[in-house]
């Protein structure tokens, strides 16, 4: 019956009511003085205020109920007459409180929802709202959404070793924090162009191979930090996306694309293999025919292709892809968080044990990889062919 009332339904036998006139208020002349001017005053600011809601609209009813009139005293209304027995349930249960204390309640109701209003209306510019501590990601949380945006724009979004920490480290700070859901996305152009093949180049003192076991341990816990993220986890790919940021695009609960999002695993041409778990996922989702395609011989997928083989959720067109995508997420984030976790847990958690293990056998394969003639001369191709041209 809750969910059958509207804000429009409620809103308006609750606020024409509070028009009454002020000298039809029957309190004490010293109470009268003390806090009749109060209460006009937070009736003339209660119609200022945002749509507070059905719940402390029916507080309101009934304090103000209260307030004028004293302990309800018309009959109840008949079982299918939802709205005014919900008024009325409000109003009955405040049972004999003094006419006085409800004036006050009322005005500390409304004065508590004044004040939450005012601060919540002053949005503050997304530096102000940023997370300290990322140089390389941008991170932020509102509207029970946490987004954290890679932000490399000049390189296309590539993650080198600190972003890959960063990531990390947000990802285990919004598993604690109170947003209901949280994002994976990318700032200017590119979503992501995956490993920042200059990470390559960094070779410890203790050598190429040391390099190669550091890496797999790094690309280990970055992909069980997805396989364990307990909330929802949506990617907004706002651009192509290349290698890893594919990969672990099978990890994530929805994927929204814009159409000028392409998807990009070209691992062999890198004498590499998959990761992200895909070697799993995607066949999965795709069937092994087309994600062989993809994992093999680096097809490349439109994001309408990639909707109809099922990595994507939904494609936008760019031009509205922002404003359609965060309207949808801001409605999401309403959902009842506990909700959302246990779903998502329900949905996951069999898989956990397999995607870890999986995990840890493509990166022991890939570290072997990252040692081999393949991968080293793809890599120095990458590297030097602006020297070259
Ligand atoms: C430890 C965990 C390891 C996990 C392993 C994961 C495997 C993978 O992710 S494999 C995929 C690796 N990525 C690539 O192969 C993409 C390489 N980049 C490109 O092919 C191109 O840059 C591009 C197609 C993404 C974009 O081309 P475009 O011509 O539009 O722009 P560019 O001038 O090339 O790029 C601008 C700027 O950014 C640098 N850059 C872009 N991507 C990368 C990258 N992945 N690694 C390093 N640097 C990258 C590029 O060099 C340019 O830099 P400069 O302006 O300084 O020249």
């Amino acid at each position: 019956a809750r969910l059958a009332y509207s804000a429009e339904q409620i809103s308006v036998p609750v606020c024409s009511s509070l028009q009454v006139p002020a000298l039809q208020l029957h309190v004490s002349k010293t109470a009268m003085r003390a806090s009749q001017k109060d209460f006009e005053s937070a009736l003339s600011q209660v119609k200022l205020l945002k749509d507070p809601g059905n719940e402390v609209k029916l507080k309101l009813y009934a304090l103000y109920k209260q307030a004028t009139e004293g302990p309800c005293n018309t009959p109840k209304p008949g079982v299918f007459d939802l709205i005014n027995k919900a008024k009325w349930d409000a109003w009955n249960a405040l049972g004999s409180l003094p006419k006085e204390t409800a004036r006050q309640n009322y005005v500390d109701l409304v004065s508590g929802l004044s004040s939450s209003s005012d601060s919540s209306s002053q949005v503050k510019p997304e530096a102000d709202r940023k997370q300290p501590g990322y140089e390389t990601l941008v991170v932020t949380s509102e509207d029970s959404i946490t987004k954290i945006m890679m932000n490399r724009p000049a390189k296309k979004n590539a993650m080198t070793t600190q972003m890959y920490n960063e990531i990390m480290l947000a990802l285990k700070a919004a598993s604690k924090d109170d947003s209901a859901i949280t994002v994976l996305t990318g700032n200017g152009d590119y979503y992501s162009s995956g490993n920042d093949l200059s990470n390559f180049t960094d070779i410890p003192p203790e050598g190429i191979e040391e390099k190669a076991k550091s890496g797999a341990i790094l690309l280990r816990d970055f992909v069980d930090c997805f396989i364990d993220f307990p909330k929802p986890l949506i990617a907004v790919v706002n651009g192509p996306a290349v290698g890893i940021s594919v990969t672990i695009l099978g990890l994530f609960d929805t994927v929204y694309a814009s159409n000028r999002a392409t998807f990009h695993t070209p691992f062999s041409h890198l004498g590499q293999s998959p990761e992200g778990c895909s070697s799993y996922t995607f066949p999965k989702i795709m069937g092994p025919a087309k994600a062989a395609e993809m994992l093999i011989f680096g097809k490349k997928l439109t994001a309408a292709e990639a909707c109809a083989q099922g990595l994507v959720t939904e494609v936008f067109p760019d031009s509205t892809f922002q404003k359609e995508v965060w309207t949808r997420l801001k409605a999401y984030s309403k959902l009842p968080p506990n909700a959302m976790r246990i779903s998502k847990q329900v949905i996951r958690n069999r898989e956990k044990e397999k995607l870890h293990a999986i995990n840890a056998e493509e990166s022991r394969v890939l570290q072997e990889r990252w040692l081999s003639d393949e991968c080293t001369n793809a890599v120095m191709n990458f590297l030097t062919r602006k020297a070259k041209l």
